[in-house]
This record gives structure tokens, C-alpha cells and sequence, in this order.
């Protein structure tokens, strides 16, 4: 495998010294939490001291090629002034908050917002025709990007540098303004993201002399289902075409992230790249060339729409020189792919299916969330009731279904509440839009409901010695593969140019090296399943996920055929058990009779032809119960949705059947 050509710059520890340590591959992938994470392939970091291999975009890049590569990076940026302090073990609780955003439309009247469909009543209020709907905010039309980073975004980094998450989304319709919002446009270059990272930048290096910061970027995004690093080297070359903004996949080399469970994070993506910024500039210009992979094409109503979730996560490591103790909290900053109706190219409506599947897995867990949070507050309210149970709803059941897609696993660390959280819902006031803008305005209100059910807890760095260990050795194995993968390639390169032969397919040193990585390969398996506690979990909802890509035709038929299957051994074991009864029986006469002197072979063959006979009415049964399944399948299709809760086929034993 071609090594990445990432560039690194030289190490330099806190003092401005070089460490002397090698930077790690730059190809070497980490392990991240979604909500904390915990390393960064461009960085290592011990207290006090820390060795930082910093890298810069690819060259390919002209617009944050030069500038980054040149760049000298520094460990810890130094605080000078002060940043209020919290005790550790303080706690936050709180709502989600939320705000509505209605974007402008030509010729509207500026004094008064009032659309056919609805009504902006006051700055918490929206009336429609049938209902009257309460939020922490409403911006109307006028309002600027830097009003709504003002209410929304302030609050949540100042939560960060008290050491809390906080996450920040934004919900809409497609073309509604969500990613305006998030990122501004061409004339207003000024969202919410360059905002709030230049506040983030302006709080590291005005604070105080105590304490020093890592700033560390990831960015994915969830396209199709699928969790892809927008910072990945390895997609820029492909990407960098003229198709990138067209629909065509252009996903050829990126390869799709894994996420798991992590009982102390919440939720992890293996090998999300991370990188080390030291300015906002820098910063922005990795969210640029994240940007130039995004996944954009038209729709009905935008013309450069997005089609993929764009998570951005801005992790903010605190630490105290004074005690030495390090604080780790993630700015979570997603811009969701709008909801849309039916586009007429096939590979559109996959994409729509998809971003729909996620944003309705959004709506039903918030749904959820918002229903159990109710059913608590009443619990609350009535003393007399029965105690309030943090995690049952009103069914008493306390099912959120978050596995349910990509997007809601990555948002359950925040919606359980490891994080602040606030959501900025966009609206386009015309009346075309008026189905979609009541489904946004359900989403909000219902969101409005959710309180963070427990205590937001501080991230304090609680790595133990043998998850690092075990981080170490997943490294190197890693990197030995990759280097050996890479020999075993020169070397068939090699051996194709080679008159002499000397390098042949079939010579030994290439063999060698083949087992030899085939057999660390095996090791880094080994592994990876040790880090992975959930491996089996994991593989059930892979399952699920292959179950949930199949079309629904395919679904249904695969459904039926399952529970003609379930029927049809339910029904054997049944059968074949009475058989066996029978038979039994008829041997015990048969002794009975051998006993009293009258035994007859005649009996034997008699047992014999029985169960030839019932073997065959088995297959008759058989076919019937297959037929009779094929036609309850014509007449009524089971929906997908049912297929991931149907029951396990009981064991069929051998013994059970003649
Ligand atoms: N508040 C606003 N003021 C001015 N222009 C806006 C506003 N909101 C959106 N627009 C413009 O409307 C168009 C669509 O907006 P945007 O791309 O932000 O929508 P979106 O919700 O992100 O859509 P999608 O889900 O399809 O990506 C853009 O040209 C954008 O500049």
C-alpha cells in the first residue's frame, strides 16, 4: 500500500525543544471518541510535557497547502488571562436548547412577519393556523449569522472551557439556511463555525499563565449511511475532479470509519483523523479542505445542497500546570443534510432515502427523549406520584433507539447527556414549504421537551495505563503492517521490471513477508477485538445495517421466508416429536409383546413403513406451509422495519426429527 504523502513538520515540545522522538505515520490511524477524543495521531502528550508532530494539508491544496506546511507549532498555547473557574466534580443539567431560524424570502414585508401559513408572534413564539409553538428563541429573517452565534454558540464555549462537551446542531429542510448558518456564504463569509472557532482561538491565548491548550479538529461526515474523515489524505487526489460537487460517488479510496460503544466515552469512530491547529486561521482552512470533500449536489430547492451530515469536532484540551491535571472537552459543531421529497435520479433518491432514514431516527429519538423527559417532570410534580425514573417513559419503556443510524449514534453521548446541547432549526416561510416547515417545527418543540436527563459530567483525563498500552501496540502493529505492505509492493514492482528474475512472485523473501504480515495482521485483529469490548453488539448492528440496505422488496421476501421458516420448524418439532411418541410406543408394545413370546417381525417392518410414510407427509407439510407463506407474502408485505425485531428460530437439534 502507497504510504500518505501527508507532510509533517518538526516536533517541538513546551519549552520550544525537540524531542527527538519519531512522528508516528502519518497514515497511522487513531482510535477517537465522538465526545472526548482521547489521542491525536499528530500529537503525543504527557503531563507537562507534550511532543507534537504537526502536519499540514496536502500539497494538492492550493489554499492550505503553503501556509500550514511552513507553519512552526508549538505544544501548548499559554493562557494569560483568566478563565472562570469551576470545581472539578461540578456538574451542569439542563434542557436542549433550542431556536428557530426563518430564512428571509423576497419581497417581504420587514415590519411584520407574518406568512400565509404562520406567525412570528414575539422572539420565543411562532403561531400556525392550528397551533402556537414555544422556543428559546425565534430570529426572524432579518437577523444576522453574528446575532445567532451570539445567542447560541457564546454560551456553549464558554460551557467548553469549563470543561463540559457541547454540541450545537442544525435542523432543516433542505435550501431552509442550514449550512448559511453553520458557515455563512460568499458575501457573508461570517457562520457560526468561523465565530465561535475565532472566540475559541481569542479565549486559548488571552488566558491565564496556569494553564496551557491543545486545540485538536476532526471532521467527518455521514454520507449514505456511512461515516467517512473528511480530513483523509487519501480522498483528496480523486476528489480534487470536476465531479466533486456533481452526485457521482466519489468515494473510490476514502474508506467508511467504524463507530463503536465506549463505556467511558460514549461512542468512538477508529480512525478518525485529528489535527493539531494553533491559529483559527489554521483551523479554518482544515474545515475548507474538509468542506472541498463534502458531499454536495442540487435539489428542488438548493442548488448546492448538502448531502452528507457534516460533523465537525473541536476538541479543547485543558492543561493545569499548577496540579497537573488535564481536562478534555469537544465542541461539536453538525451541519445535517436537509429532508427532501423524492428526487426523480436514482442516485438522488438513495441519497434522500438516506439522509430522511437518519433524520427520522433524529425525530424518534427525540421524540422519545422528549416523552420520557414529560413523564419525568410530572413524576417530579406530583410528590404523591410515583418516583421519577431517569430512564423509563410513560410505556415504561426505556428504549431510545439510537442505534437506529449513523447520526443518532453519534449524537447519544450528547443527547444522553454528556453535553450541552442546542439546536438551531431553519425554516423557509414560503407556503410550498409549509408540510416540511410543521415536521421542523414538530422536530423543535418536541426537541424543546428534552431535558439532559443526567448531570453533564467534566471530561477529566481518566486513560488508564492498559487502554494506553494496548493504544501503543495497535500503533505499532499498524505501522509495521503498513511498512511491510508497502516492502512487499516495492518488491512485486520490483520484480515485474526484473529480467533477471530476481525478485519473482514466487520468491521466498516475498512469501515471508507475506505470512509474516499475514500474521501480524492476525495480531492486530486480536487486538482490536481486546480494545473492543462490544464486538459482538457491534456485529449485530453491522447486521442490521447490511438488513437495512437491502431494498425493500428484498427485505420483505427475506422477512417472509424467515417466518415461513420459524412456522415451518416450529411445526416439524411438533410433528416429529408426536412421531417420536408414537413410535416409542409402538416399540414398547413391540417389547411387551417380545416378552409375552409373541413378538412378530411384522410389528418392525410396521414402525418402519410409519415412518417412511411420515417423513414423506413431513415434505408434503412442507411445501404446503412454503406456498401458503408465499402467498400470505403477496398479499401483505411486511414492512423493513419489522425484520430487525423478529424473534430467533428456536434450535433445531438433530434429535428432534426422525
Ligand atoms: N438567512 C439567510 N440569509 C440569506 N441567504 C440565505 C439565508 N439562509 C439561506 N440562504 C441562502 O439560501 C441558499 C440555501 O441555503 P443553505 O445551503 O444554507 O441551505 P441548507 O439548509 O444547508 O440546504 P441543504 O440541506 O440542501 O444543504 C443559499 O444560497 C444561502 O446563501
Amino acid at each position: 500500500m502507497i504510504q500518505k504523502t501527508r507532510k509533517t513538520t518538526p516536533m517541538r515540545s513546551v519549552s520550544g525543544g525537540s524531542s527527538g522522538i519519531p512522528p508516528p505515520s502519518p497514515s497511522l490511524r487513531t482510535v477517537s471518541s465522538f465526545s472526548n477524543i482521547r489521542r491525536s495521531s499528530h500529537m503525543r502528550s504527557t503531563s507537562g510535557s507534550s511532543d507534537v508532530s504537526s502536519s499540514s494539508p496536502p500539497p494538492s491544496l492550493p489554499s492550505t497547502g503553503s501556509s500550514l506546511s511552513s507553519s512552526i507549532k508549538t505544544s501548548y498555547i499559554q493562557r494569560n488571562d483568566s478563565v472562570r473557574k469551576i470545581s472539578n466534580n461540578e456538574s451542569y443539567s439542563g434542557t436542549i436548547t433550542v431556536t428557530v431560524r426563518v430564512k428571509p424570502v423576497p419581497h417581504q414585508n420587514k415590519e411584520v412577519w407574518e406568512y400565509s401559513n404562520f406567525k412570528i408572534r414575539n422572539v420565543e413564539t411562532i403561531n400556525t393556523n392550528n397551533d402556537e409553538y414555544k422556543f428559546d428563541h425565534v430570529f426572524s429573517p432579518h437577523v444576522d449569522n453574528f446575532e445567532i452565534y451570539k445567542t447560541t454558540a457564546i454560551p456553549l464555549i464558554d460551557k467548553l472551557f469549563t470543561g463540559f462537551n457541547a454540541t450545537l446542531f442544525c435542523y432543516g429542510m433542505t435550501g431552509s439556511g442550514k449550512t448559511y448558518t453553520m458557515m455563512g456564504d460568499n458575501e457573508n463569509p461570517d457562520g457560526i463555525v468561523p465565530l465561535s472557532v475565532s472566540l475559541l482561538f481569542n479565549q486559548v491565548l488571552n488566558s491565564r499563565n496556569d494553564k496551557k491548550y491543545d486545540v485538536i479538529l476532526s471532521y467527518l461526515e455521514i454520507y449514505n449511511e456511512k461515516i467517512y474523515d473528511l480530513l483523509d489524505d487519501d480522498r483528496t487526489n480523486h476528489l480534487l475532479t470536476p465531479s466533486r460537487f456533481t452526485s457521482t460517488p466519489s468515494r473510490l479510496n476514502s474508506s467508511e470509519l467504524r463507530i463503536r460503544d465506549d463505556l467511558e466515552y460514549g461512542v468512538k469512530i477508529t480512525g478518525l483523523n485529528e489535527e493539531r491547529c494553533d491559529t483559527s486561521q489554521e483551523l479554518m482552512k482544515w474545515i475548507k479542505y474538509g468542506d472541498s470533500n463534502r458531499k454536495t449536489s442540487e435539489t428542488e430547492y438548493n442548488l448546492r445542497s448538502s448531502r452528507s451530515h457534516a460533523v465537525i469536532l473541536v476538541r479543547l484540551v485543558t492543561h493545569n500546570v499548577i496540579d497537573g491535571s488535564k481536562t478534555s472537552s469537544t465542541l461539536t459543531l453538525c451541519d445535517l443534510a436537509g429532508s427532501e421529497r423524492a428526487a426523480g435520479q436514482q442516485e438522488r433518491r438513495k441519497e434522500g432515502a438516506f439522509i430522511n432514514k437518519s433524520l427520522l431516527a433524529l425525530g424518534t429519538v427525540i421524540s422519545k427523549l422528549s416523552a420520557e423527559s414529560l413523564s419525568n417532570s410530572k413524576h417530579v410534580s406530583n410528590p404523591m406520584g410515583p418516583p421519577a425514573s431517569p430512564s423509563l417513559n410513560s410505556n415504561g419503556n426505556n428504549h431510545i433507539p439510537y442505534r437506529d443510524s449513523k447520526l443518532t449514534r453519534l449524537l447519544q453521548p450528547a443527547l444522553s447527556g454528556n453535553s450541552a446541547v442546542t439546536t438551531i432549526c431553519t425554516i423557509d416561510p414560503r407556503m410550498e414549504t409549509y408540510a416540511e416547515t410543521i415536521n421542523t417545527l414538530r422536530f423543535a418543540s418536541r426537541a424543546k421537551n428534552v431535558s439532559l436527563r443526567f448531570n453533564i459530567k467534566k471530561n477529566l483525563s481518566t486513560i488508564s495505563k492498559s487502554e494506553v498500552e494496548k493504544d501503543k501496540i495497535i500503533k505499532e502493529l499498524t505501522f509495521r503492517l503498513e511498512k511491510q505492505k508497502e516492502t512487499i509492493n516495492d518488491m512485486k514492482l520490483k520484480s515485474s521490471h526484473d529480467t533477471s528474475n530476481k525478485f519473482s512472485l514466487d520468491n521466498p523473501n516475498i512469501s515471508l513477508l507475506q505470512t509474516e504480515n499475514s500474521i501480524l495482521k492476525k495480531k492486530l485483529e486480536n487486538y482490536e477485538n481486546i480494545m473492543n469490548k462490544d464486538m459482538i453488539e457491534l456485529q449485530d448492528s453491522q447486521m442490521s445495517e447490511i438488513i437495512d440496505m437491502l431494498p425493500i422488496e428484498i427485505g420483505a421476501l427475506l422477512e417472509n421466508k424467515f417466518q415461513g421458516m420459524e412456522s415451518q420448524i416450529r411445526q416439524f418439532q411438533k410433528y416429529t416429536n408426536e412421531l417420536e411418541n408414537k413410535i416409542l410406543n409402538l416399540k414398547k408394545q413391540n417389547r411387551s409383546l417380545l416378552n409375552n413370546s409373541t413378538y412378530s417381525l411384522d410389528k418392525d417392518d410396521e414402525i418402519l413403513e410409519l415412518q417412511k410414510m411420515l417423513e414423506r407427509k413431513d415434505k408434503i407439510i412442507e411445501a404446503f406451509q412454503s406456498v401458503s407463506k408465499l402467498r400470505d407474502r403477496a398479499l401483505k408485505p411486511i414492512s423493513q422495519s419489522n425484520i430487525a425485531s423478529l424473534p430467533q428460530p428456536p434450535p433445531i437439534s438433530k434429535s428432534t426429527f426422525l
